[in-house]
C-alpha cells in the first residue's frame, strides 16, 4: 500500500455484501489476506443497517440479490449521510450489462465481474480508496484556512448554522463572539508580513486550547477571527472571552527572523452576543457580535465587550463587563434627536451621552465624508486598491463610531470582498453602500447644517 497515498490496509474496513454465502467466503479470505478489515452482509436489508452503525470505507455490492437488489441498495445507501464519500463497487455477473449502466449511472464507483480475479479486484479497491483519500483531502483543505488549519470563513458559517439550528431545535442557549486583534497592521509593518503570519498563527493556536473541542472556532478575516459556542450561556462565552484575551496580552511571541529573535505581543478585542430559545439567524449573530467588537475598539481595545440586547446573570461580576447600551433601550431620545441612518442611542454612548459632542462629531463626519461616495466610485473605475481599502476602512470604523449601523455592514461587506480582492464584486458591494452614506449625510446637513 505504500507509495499510493493510502494508509494500512487494516485502517480501512470494507463490506461485502452478496447473497450468495460462497461468494461472499471468498471475498472476505482474499481481502482479509490483504489486510484489510471485512464485515459481510448477505442482504441488502443487513448491509444498509450495518452502514448506520459502523464506520465502512468501501462497499462490495453485488447487484443480483433477491430483497432488495443491488441498484435499490445502492440508491438507499446514497441517501445516507455516512455514505458520503464512501466509495461503492458492484459485483456483477457478466451478461447484467444493463444493470451496470444503471448502477454506474447512479453512482457506483466501478464495477467487477464474477467470477473476479483477486489481483484486480484488489487493484480497483486500492484505486477507490485512493480517490476517495484525495477527495476526502481536497474537501478539508477547501474547508481549512491555510495559514492557521482553523475553519475558514465558509466552513465557519456552515458549521456555526449547524450549531444555530440545533439550539433552535432543542431551544438551548448559544453564544457567538467575534475577535479581533489589535493594530495588527503595525505588526506587518514593524517586523514584516512573514512576522505577522506567526502572530496569527500564534492566536490561533491561543483560540484552539482555550474554547472547547465543539465549540466552532474559524478565521473569518485578514486578523478577524470568530467562536460560536453551542451550549453557552452569556456568562460562561464572557468568561471564556476573556481567558482567551488574558492569555493573548500575556503570551510573548518569539520569531527568529534576520539571525535575531523578534519578541513582541500582541492584544484582542472582542465582542460577544448571545441568543436562547429563539429563532435567530448567523447573520444577526455576526453583527451583534460584530457591534460589541467595535464598541470594545473605540472604548480603547483589549477588552471583551457584550452585545447590548444580552444580560449577564447577577452571577458574573458586572462591574468588571461592559456591556454596549442595549440598541432595543428607550428611544425617547432617539425620536428628539433622530438622523436618518443613524441609532442615535449606540453614537451617542460612545461620547459618554455627551449630546453636544456627539453633534459635533456628526458634523465633522459631514465635512470628511460627504464625498467618500465619489472617492469610492473614482477609486474602483481606475482600480486604485490602496485609495479603496483605505477609503472603505475609514469609513467603516467611522459609521460604527457614530452608530450609523446600516452604513456600517454594507462598508464592511464592501471591506471583506477588498481583501479578498474579490475585484468583480467591489461595483455591487457599493451601490448600498452610497445609499446608506448618502442617507446619513442628506439627515445630518438637514439637521445640524441647513
Ligand atoms: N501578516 C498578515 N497580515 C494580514 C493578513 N491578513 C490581513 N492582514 C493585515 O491585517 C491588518 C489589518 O489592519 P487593520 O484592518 O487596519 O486593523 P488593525 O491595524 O488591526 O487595527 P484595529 O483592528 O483597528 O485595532 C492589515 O495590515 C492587513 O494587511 C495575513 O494573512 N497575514
Amino acid at each position: 500500500m505504500k507509495g499510493h497515498g493510502l494508509d494500512k490496509a487494516a485502517n480501512y474496513t470494507i463490506l461485502a455484501v452478496d447473497d450468495a454465502k460462497d461468494s461472499l467466503m471468498l471475498l472476505e479470505f482474499d481481502l482479509a489476506e490483504s489486510g484489510y478489515r471485512v464485515i459481510t452482509a448477505e442482504s441488502g436489508e443487513l448491509a444498509l443497517e450495518i452502514i448506520k452503525e459502523t464506520d465502512v470505507s468501501l462497499v462490495l455490492l453485488d447487484i443480483h440479490m433477491p430483497g432488495i437488489s443491488g441498484i435499490d441498495t445502492l440508491k438507499r445507501m446514497q441517501q445516507e449521510q455516512a455514505m458520503q464519500n464512501v466509495p461503492v463497487i458492484m459485483l456483477s455477473a457478466s451478461g447484467e450489462e444493463d444493470a451496470i449502466v444503471t448502477a454506474l449511472e447512479l453512482g457506483a464507483d466501478d464495477y467487477i465481474t464474477k467470477p473476479y480475479i483477486p489481483k484486480v479486484l484488489l487493484a480497483r479497491i486500492n484505486n477507490a480508496l485512493r480517490y476517495m483519500e484525495k477527495t476526502k483531502l481536497l474537501e478539508l483543505l477547501a474547508k481549512t484556512d491555510s495559514l492557521t488549519g482553523l475553519n475558514n470563513r465558509g466552513a465557519f458559517q456552515e458549521l456555526s448554522n449547524a450549531c444555530i439550528n440545533q439550539a433552535q431545535r432543542e431551544n438551548n442557549v448559544i453564544s457567538f463572539a467575534m475577535l479581533d486583534i489589535d493594530f495588527f497592521k503595525n505588526v506587518n509593518d514593524k517586523y514584516g508580513h512573514d512576522v505577522g503570519d506567526k502572530a496569527l498563527v500564534e492566536f490561533a493556536a491561543i483560540l484552539k486550547k482555550t474554547f472547547r473541542c465543539y465549540d466552532v472556532i474559524g478565521r473569518v478575516g485578514g486578523e478577524e477571527f470568530a467562536v460560536c459556542m453551542p451550549n453557552t450561556t452569556i456568562d460562561e462565552a464572557y468568561l471564556a472571552c476573556e481567558r482567551c484575551r488574558a492569555t493573548v496580552e500575556s503570551r510573548i511571541i518569539q520569531v527568529d527572523k534576520d539571525d535575531k529573535t523578534i519578541e513582541f505581543n500582541i492584544t484582542a478585542s472582542i465582542g460577544i452576543t448571545s441568543s436562547v430559545g429563539k429563532s435567530i439567524h448567523y447573520d444577526e449573530l455576526v453583527k451583534n457580535a460584530d457591534s460589541a467588537l467595535y464598541q470594545a475598539k473605540r472604548n480603547g481595545r483589549n477588552q471583551t465587550m457584550l452585545d447590548g440586547t444580552v444580560e449577564p446573570s447577577d452571577e458574573l461580576d458586572t462591574a468588571d463587563v461592559m456591556i454596549v447600551e442595549s440598541q432595543n433601550m428607550e428611544k425617547t431620545m432617539v425620536e428628539t434627536n433622530s438622523y436618518p441612518g443613524i441609532d442615535y442611542q449606540i453614537g451617542v454612548n460612545n461620547v459618554l451621552g455627551d449630546d453636544n459632542l456627539f453633534q459635533e462629531i456628526l458634523i465633522m463626519f459631514y465635512q470628511d465624508h460627504g464625498d467618500d461616495g465619489r472617492k469610492i466610485a473614482l477609486a474602483i473605475s481606475n482600480g486604485s486598491y490602496n485609495d479603496l481599502k483605505n477609503l472603505i476602512h475609514t469609513l467603516k470604523g467611522v459609521a460604527c463610531s457614530i452608530g450609523a449601523m446600516t452604513l456600517f455592514e454594507h462598508c464592511k461587506a464592501l471591506d471583506i470582498a477588498i481583501n479578498e480582492s474579490n475585484s468583480a464584486m467591489y461595483e455591487g458591494l457599493f451601490q448600498p453602500v452610497d445609499v446608506a452614506l448618502s442617507e446619513v449625510i442628506a439627515g445630518i446637513k438637514e439637521r445640524l447644517i441647513n
